[in-house]
């Protein structure tokens, strides 16, 4: 599978999330700066990583969402390529209008960085098909902006059409219901805070983040 990983000034999980795609695919990604105006063809996924861009400056990836290689993105999305988003990478697809509702600081204003247990909500969909509605899963998290807010028609609606990947299992920065990953309408583009690149092999203390790209990869096969 074919697979874009972009980089923004201030990205700092580019690498990891590389060697996972690469792992688990066998094929290594193409790293996209953020100031590149085309994507390759014929991309199976773009994968927007974690990290700190911009420093967070204004709101977590408000100004990254504006960056050039990102029109290509919006565009790519709505042609129906798969796209992911982690952390950061969540916060500037919500920021870029690709996903609804926004990452706000966290409830209890520090940084959370451990492991966390989340709920799979959603196993329908190309990123989740390998798990089972309702599995519970550990994958860590690492951020400071990661409480989700939408308003309550815009919750019920995503949750009502099965947009909910991930939920936490328990409280973790105060997102309202809980959520921890959305899916857009159309299907093709995930948001998700938890980080399954750090969760691939035993060394990594689990595997739990494995399966998302294994089903990824066998959905665009
Ligand atoms: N690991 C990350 O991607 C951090 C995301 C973000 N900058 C935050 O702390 O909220």
């Amino acid at each position: 599978m074919k697979t874009a990983v972009i980089v923004f000034p201030g990205s700092n999980c580019d690498r990891d999330l590389a060697v996972a795609i690469e792992t688990i695919t066998g094929t290594a990604p193409v790293m996209l700066w953020h100031g590149e105006t085309e994507l390759p063809a014929g991309l199976g996924l773009i994968a927007l990583p974690g990290g700190f861009s911009y420093g967070d400056y204004l709101r977590s990836g408000a100004m990254s969402a504006r960056s050039s290689i990102m029109r290509a993105v919006v565009d790519a999305a709505g042609r129906g390529v798969p796209v992911l988003g982690i952390c950061n990478g969540f916060q500037v697809l919500t920021e870029a209008g690709l996903l609804p509702g926004a990452l706000m600081r966290n409830a209890g204003i520090n940084f959370v960085c451990r492991d966390v247990a989340l709920t799979v909500d959603n196993s329908q969909s190309i990123f989740t098909s390998r798990y089972d509605a309702g599995e519970a899963i550990t994958i860590p998290v690492a951020h400071h902006d990661g409480n989700y807010f939408a308003d309550d028609a815009t919750l019920d609606r995503i949750e009502g059409e099965g947009r909910v990947a991930f939920r936490y299992a328990e409280a973790v920065n105060g997102s309202a219901r809980n959520i921890a990953g959305v899916i857009s309408d159309g299907g093709n583009v995930l948001g998700m805070m938890p980080h399954p690149e750090r969760m691939i092999e035993a060394a990594h203390g689990g595997d739990d983040g494995r399966r998302l790209f294994e089903g990824l990869l066998e959905a665009v096969a």
